[in-house]
Parts: structure tokens; sequence; C-alpha cells
């Protein structure tokens, strides 16, 4: 059991403060200055608008916007008995070791926390409790801090770009008649059971591709229009662009 405050309940704290209420038992607070924001987690977690109630707890997890972080941290005065997750985009452990004395850990979290389907990239103190929490959460990686941004961009803001690519095969669907909602479900189940087939299977995603692919049949007729297209180039383009982001607000901090 774990005492553990997430200091922001916004979009990512609150994903992953609903994961953690559903996977265990540990003490949570949730700490937000917005009514609402906290009226959202009240469902998961004990929540207040006191930074010194959140400072309490033995992992802190820092979930406010990055230009918050610099106010944020000195505030909470933490000790080195106790550990920092900060999830900021683009904020470097060096810029955070001078605003705390806690033990610093970098996680890139994602939305699917709030379904406990959590990809993770993290850095830094990671101890056991820390790959406990994130283990009940979903998978993780442990990587080197240089690679934060490519990290930030496949897996923080991938969900974003997936859940476009479910958007775009759902309205293919209602063109051709089928209600919304269906088309939804079945572009959305397709990309989770696609999801956990590549997780489960010892198949490369090009093998895994051609079982798809029936000699003559329709999947190859799909294939082929995608192969000759740049959809490929695009999907990377744009995880590029957000690694590029992601670079140049860690140039903004380190240079403050
Ligand atoms: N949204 C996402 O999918 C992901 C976000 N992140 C990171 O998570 C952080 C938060 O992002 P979001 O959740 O999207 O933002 P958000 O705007 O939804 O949530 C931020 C929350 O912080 C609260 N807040 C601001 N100042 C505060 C203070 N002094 N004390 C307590 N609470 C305060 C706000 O009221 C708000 O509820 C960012 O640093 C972002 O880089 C990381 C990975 C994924
Ligand atoms: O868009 C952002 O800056 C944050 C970080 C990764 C996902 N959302």
């Amino acid at each position: 059991m774990t005492h553990l405050s997430v200091v922001g309940c916004g979009n990512m704290g609150g994903a992953l403060l609903q994961g953690l209420a559903e996977s265990g038992d540990h003490t949570l607070v949730g700490c937000d200055i917005d009514a609402d924001a906290r009226a959202s987690v009240a469902d998961y977690c004990e929540t207040t608008d006191d930074l010194a109630v959140a400072a309490e707890a033995d992992y802190v997890v820092l979930a406010v916007k990055p230009d918050s972080v610099g106010d944020l941290l000195p505030a909470l005065d933490l000790d080195a008995e106790q550990t920092l997750i900060s999830i900021a985009a683009g904020v470097s452990i060096d810029y955070l070791a001078d605003l705390t004395d806690a033990q610093i850990v970098r996680l890139m979290p994602n939305l699917n926390a709030e379904t406990r389907n959590m990809a993770a990239a993290v850095t830094g103190a990671v101890d056991d409790t820390v790959r406990a929490l994130l283990n009940e959460v979903g998978e993780y990686a442990e990587i080197q801090e240089s690679e934060m941004d490519i990290a930030t961009a496949l897996n923080g803001s991938g969900p974003a770009f997936v859940f476009y690519l479910i958007g775009a095969m759902a309205d293919a669907g209602v063109d051709s008649g089928l209600e919304a909602e269906q088309a939804e479900t079945l572009a959305a189940q397709t990309f989770k059971g696609a999801a956990e087939t590549v997780l489960q299977s010892e198949q490369s995603i090009d093998e895994l591709i051609d079982a798809v692919c029936s000699e003559g049949g329709t999947t190859i007729e799909g294939m082929e229009l995608l192969w000759d297209s740049d959809v490929e180039e695009d999907v990377g383009a744009a995880v590029h662009a957000a690694e590029d982001r992601s670079r140049e607000m860690a140039a903004e901090f380190a240079d403050e």
C-alpha cells in the first residue's frame, strides 16, 4: 500500500488516479486548485486544494502544466525521503533538482492509465514501488533521459494519433452506411485486438499483415493503396513533430 498524491487532477493526473484507485489498496490524494477538477476525481481519492496535504505523501506526482512546475515544486517543499514523480513534458531532472530535495523520477505516462492500459516511459530514481505502481496501470519501459523526447511523442502523445486513426476508420464505416456508434465500436475494438495480437504474437508486423491478406481477397486491395501512399511517412512525421516540440520545450526550460 502506497501513500501517493497527485498534484494537478486534470486529464492526465485524473487518469492516473482513476487507474491506481481501481488497481490497488493505496492511500491516494488528489490536489487541485480547481473545484471541477477535484470533483472529477472524488470517486477515486481524497481531494484537497491544500498543497501541504499533498506534500505529506511518500510519492508525489506532479501533474500540472510544464510552465507551472517552477512555482509549484518549491512550494511543495519535499524532503530527501520522498519521491517526486514529474510527468511534465520537456521538464528535465536537472531543472527539477534545483527546485526540490526529493528523489526525482521523470515519467511519461499516457491517458490510457484510466483503463489500466497505459504505456509509460520512466527514468531517474525509479524504485520497486514506482515499478509496482506502473505495473498496476499498464506496461512501462525504463529508458535514458535522453530518450524522453521520443517517448513523449510515441507513448505520451501517441494516444491522440491512434484516436485520429480510429476516427478515420470509423468514418469510412459511416460513409458506407454503418451507424456511427457501430462503426466506432468496430474500429476501436479492431485497434484494441490488433494491438493485443502484436503484444502477444511472436510474428513480426509484416507477417501479421500477411496473415490478414488472403490471396486475391479484400485486404490486399487496401494494403496496396497504403503501401503506395505517404501514410507511413506522414505517421512518422507526426511522431517526429511531437518529438521536436518536446526537445524545444526542454531547451526553453534549460534556458531558464
Ligand atoms: N494530457 C496527456 O495526455 C498527458 C499529459 N502529460 C503532462 O501532464 C501534465 C498535465 O497535463 P494535462 O493533465 O493534460 O493538463 P490539465 O490542464 O488537464 O491539468 C492540469 C491541472 O493542474 C491544475 N493546477 C494548476 N495549477 C495548480 C496548482 N497550483 N495546484 C494544484 N493544481 C493545479 C489545473 O487546475 C488542472 O486541473 C503536463 O505537464 C503534461 O505535459 C504527460 C503525458 C500525457
Ligand atoms: O501534448 C502534450 O504536451 C502532453 C505531453 C504528452 C501528451 N500530452
